[in-house]
């Protein structure tokens, strides 16, 4: 079967990083088809590991990184955000997480926060396949009365 290549999205926060390196590490053979994204510290420290995997290095998350995801998100530019993230720390940039994550549930994008989820991801029958998400009618809350 070819494989349908998605778009797909690297992020990991400072103490979850070395485990996201050693996760794409183990899967490189499986994500080397899709097209990656990164943000930047997260890329670069994956680049150095998996130097055969091509990744596109946005900005890093507090500078940006993660609003840049968001609006692929709503450009409908990005098919999965593995998104290892570190619920023990508080982060400067809070608000552009959340904003990511919520983006993420609005348009609903396939989104792994943590190892498990990823191992799901990547293991599934569609992840190589042409899966369809289904697309919410956003103009179901624009339009929403007040
Ligand atoms: O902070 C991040 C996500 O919120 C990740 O950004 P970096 O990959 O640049 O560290």
């Amino acid at each position: 079967m070819t494989v349908k290549a998605k778009n797909i999205a690297l992020v990991a926060h400072d103490q979850t990083k070395a485990e996201l390196v050693e996760w794409v590490a183990v899967n490189e053979a499986a994500l080397q088809p899709h097209k990656l994204w990164a943000t930047g510290t997260t890329g670069r420290i994956i680049t150095e590991r998996c130097p055969s995997l091509e990744i596109t290095l946005l900005k890093s998350g507090p500078l940006g990184g993660d609003q840049q995801l968001g609006a692929m998100i709503a450009e409908g530019k990005l098919d999965v955000l593995l998104f290892f993230m570190d619920p023990m720390t508080s982060l400067p940039h809070d608000v552009d997480v959340k904003a990511l994550t919520r983006l993420s549930t609005l348009y609903n994008v396939i989104f792994a926060c943590n190892r498990s989820s990823a191992d799901f991801v990547i293991s599934s029958p569609h992840f190589k396949g042409d899966y369809q998400r289904t697309q919410r009618d956003i103009s179901d809350y624009v339009q929403r009365p007040v």
